[in-house]
């Protein structure tokens, strides 16, 4: 099955465009879990194997970010591909790793990650230029999200910066990735945050078929009223990523997973009316 149908469906499946974070922290778990006398590469599975058991039905899909599974040294691979394992196959599952290098460097990580049967998805950096992309796109079961209008203040000093044709680079890494979807059967999507809901709109519409990958909701404030009118015109099938809103909505009380199941359910909630146009 290609990336798109596959997105369609765990979308229709779950009634659900909610993507969930698993950004395992080790100061952030909770006290139910550290209090257990276990190594904290296993902390973190024992967590992410709750996170994903309860949260599940709130879903279309998953977004563990390698970052936080680096940082536990040499187990931290073998978690990832633990927690990896655990996630339902009807689930996409997005590997968030924002690579981008030269292409010999890149056929690496396109054969470390897409080697990986139960990733559907990789997040790219195009700041080294667009060719970086190509090893990425020779698999039409998979999918790529790139940057292209991130939610952090940074996104101010290179993708918000007007160019003199007018545009802003964020709008040129738009059109860039239409173009190339032209010429490739996997799936090029775009990484836009909600936390710049006022500045996207030139941005999705130079590029109104790519599928969304939108963090900044729930602890970064991106208002979700803002984005819902701003993809009001967006035919792409948009994901709406939250990590520690969900993921540590429990972590100081004794029922924890409750908690998390509940933050997930309200939060796909308040996505529903952005969901039911596309379901
Ligand atoms: O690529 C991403 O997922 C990403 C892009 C972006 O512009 N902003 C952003 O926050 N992210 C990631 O989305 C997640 C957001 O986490 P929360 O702020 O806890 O919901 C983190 O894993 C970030 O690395």
């Amino acid at each position: 099955m290609n990336f798109k149908s596959k997105l369609g469906k765990a979308i229709g499946q779950a009634k659900s465009t909610l993507c969930v974070g698993l950004d395992p922290n080790l100061d952030l778990l909770p006290n139910a879990i550290t209090d257990k006398e276990i190594p904290p590469a296993q902390q973190v599975e024992q967590f992410l194997k709750t996170v994903i058991d309860v949260t599940t039905e709130h879903c279309a899909a998953y977004k563990p970010n390698l970052g936080f599974f680096e940082a536990l040294g040499s187990e931290g691979w073998t978690t990832f591909g633990k927690v990896l394992s655990h996630i339902p196959n009807d689930k996409i599952v997005i590997a968030d790793a924002k690579r981008g290098d030269i292409s010999s460097t890149a056929e690496h990580y396109a054969k470390a990650f897409w080697n990986r049967k139960k990733i559907d998805a990789l997040t790219l950096n195009p700041l080294m230029g667009f060719e970086t992309l190509d090893p990425f796109l020779k698999e039409s079961s998979k999918g790529i999200y790139v940057l292209a209008l991130t939610s952090n203040p940074g996104a101010k000093d290179i993708l918000l910066r007007k160019l003199s044709s007018g545009q802003t680079v964020s709008e040129v890494i738009a059109n860039q990735l239409k173009e190339k979807q032209r010429k490739s059967d996997t799936s090029i999507g775009m990484v836009v945050g909600a936390t710049k809901a006022e500045q996207l709109t030139p941005v999705i519409s130079s590029f109104p078929e790519a599928p969304l990958l939108i963090p900044g909701v729930g602890k970064q404030g991106g208002s979700i009223n803002a984005l819902a009118n701003t993809l009001e015109n967006h035919n792409g099938l948009p994901l709406i990523n939250s990590s520690r809103s969900i993921i540590y909505a429990g972590n100081d009380t004794a029922n924890w997973q409750q908690d998390v199941a509940a933050s997930a359910e309200n939060l796909k909630n308040k996505l529903a009316p952005i969901t039911q146009r596309y379901v």
